[in-house]
């Protein structure tokens, strides 16, 4: 097989990805927006040892699961990579990633749950984080082609609340017409990197981050003054990232104009959101999501609770009023100073939260003595480390609930308890990002 090579393929996979996955000389090829069933002639793009990537030049036989998208960037970008799969197979892919990952790890006895829908299938995202860049020699926004720098201009987000939407065009129009700068990769020079627009849906209250090379440029508060007027904004704030880097927020943020936070609600709880503060992306769905595992958590009027990587302790306030005590940490200071004062916020005198690293925290408070019932663990991609399953089991709880959006490092981190004396028979996935392969899922860990 080589480069520019057009073969004819058999679709007979997605990857976790989202890629179609065929076989052909002994080599896995991923296509580019292919799926299951089909057969295409497809264009050889890179060829490595096992495997090579691959994009359709011709449909051969085309799946009945394929939707036709309005646009085909939705699909070319990160931005909504499952759009052309009809909205119940995209369930069902989320539920066999979960099955595959169990059946590998030999653990097939374990049941999956049919994944729960999300109740808005596009325009779901409290946020919308795009990239600003000249293209064709004006100011853009949009996504990157996948696995690339290259920016294809959008004006629909698909799947970010269209009022975001609304804000972000607004605001790139502002930019354009006050002449400032995109950012440019290549020379580091320019000025706006990204735009970051959160709005709650309860609300209405819309913030608006500049994520820019310099912490003050000459038009800077021309523009702060023309987005503090856009419909619904209530908080302008400057991110400085002046650093060479993929990474997308720099360390510190500045107050332009109006509140340093947004007011969302999850229930019947408030929640005051900062800038660099995680905040669940689904705002419908994440009450389903914490009913499920806090269903699962059959909590009692004494029982002292854990909410670890507890964000702005979304999980450990929308419990304590039915339980003893909460104790939370979290490793962003900001989400830590949120988490303490939307408890006071809401009345709330029994959950405290600390900062710092779980697996650092965990290990102190198990060294103390501390005992605990129920432990919500909800942690980035990576999972949990070694020391924070070690320290969580000294703890004693009956029940830990792991609520993961990277179902790979939930089955090996399932194990790890299993093996330290707690077992667990069903995991349920949940789809908190429709059109994308991210999967959420949740399962219980109870004491043998
Ligand atoms: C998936 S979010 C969950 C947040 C919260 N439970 C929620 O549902 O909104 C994971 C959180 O873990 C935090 N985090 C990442 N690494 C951490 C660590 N080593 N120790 C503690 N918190 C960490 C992140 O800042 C983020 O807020």
């Amino acid at each position: 097989m080589q480069k520019n090579e057009i073969v004819e393929l058999e679709i007979t996979d997605l990857s976790y990805e989202g890629m179609g996955v065929a076989h052909h000389e002994g080599l896995t090829v991923f296509v580019n927006n292919a799926l299951p069933g089909e057969i295409v002639k497809a264009r050889i793009l890179k060829v490595k040892k096992n495997f090579a990537f691959a994009k359709i030049e011709e449909m051969v036989k085309e799946s009945p699961d394929r939707i036709k998208v309005d646009l085909r960037q939705w699909v070319q970008t990160g931005l909504a990579s499952l759009a052309h799969l009809k909205y119940d197979k995209q369930l069902e892919f989320k539920r066999q990633q979960v099955v595959n990952l169990l059946q590998k790890a030999h653990m097939d006895d374990v049941e999956v749950g049919q994944t729960l829908a999300s109740p808005e299938e596009v325009g779901y995202r409290n946020k919308g984080q795009v990239p600003v860049r000249n293209v064709n020699g004006q100011l853009e926004i949009g996504f990157f082609r996948r696995h690339s720098h290259d920016l294809m201009p959008l004006t629909n987000f698909f799947t970010t609340d269209p009022e975001i939407d609304r804000t972000l065009l607004a605001v790139r129009d502002i930019l354009r017409a006050n002449k400032v700068p995109a950012y440019d990769e290549k020379n580091h020079k320019g000025e706006v990197r990204y735009l970051d627009v959160r709005r709650s849906k309860a609300t209405g209250e819309i913030m608006v981050i500049l994520v820019t090379l310099d912490k003050d440029f000459p038009q800077l508060a021309k523009v702060t003054e023309e987005i503090s007027k856009i419909d619904g904004v209530t908080s302008v704030i400057l991110n400085h990232n002046p650093q060479k880097t993929n990474v997308i927020l720099g360390k510190k943020d500045y107050l332009l104009w109006g509140k340093d936070y947004i007011t969302d609600k999850i229930g019947d709880i408030k929640f005051k959101i900062s800038p660099q503060s995680f905040f669940q992306i689904n705002s419908l769905q994440t009450p389903r999501l914490y009913q499920l595992a806090i269903d699962k958590a059959e909590l009692k009027p004494d029982d002292v609770v854990i909410d670890a990587y507890s964000g702005i302790g979304t999980i450990g306030l929308s419990v304590a009023k039915h339980v003893k005590e909460v104790r939370g940490m979290e490793v962003v200071k900001p989400a830590v100073e949120d988490a303490n004062n939307n408890a006071t916020l809401n009345g709330i005198d029994n959950a405290h939260y600390v900062v710092g690293k779980a697996e650092e925290i965990m290990p102190k408070w198990a060294a103390d003595g501390l005992k605990t019932d129920v432990i919500f663990v909800d942690p980035p991609r990576k999972g949990l480390t070694p020391e924070f399953i070690e320290a969580a089991v000294k703890t004693g709880p009956e029940k830990i609930v792991y609520i993961s959006c990277n179902p790979a490092t939930m089955v090996r981190d399932l194990e790890q308890f299993k093996e330290a004396g707690y077992d667990f028979d069903r995991i349920d996935p949940v789809d908190m990002f429709p059109q994308t392969p991210h999967v959420e899922a949740v399962s219980v860990l109870k004491k043998k």
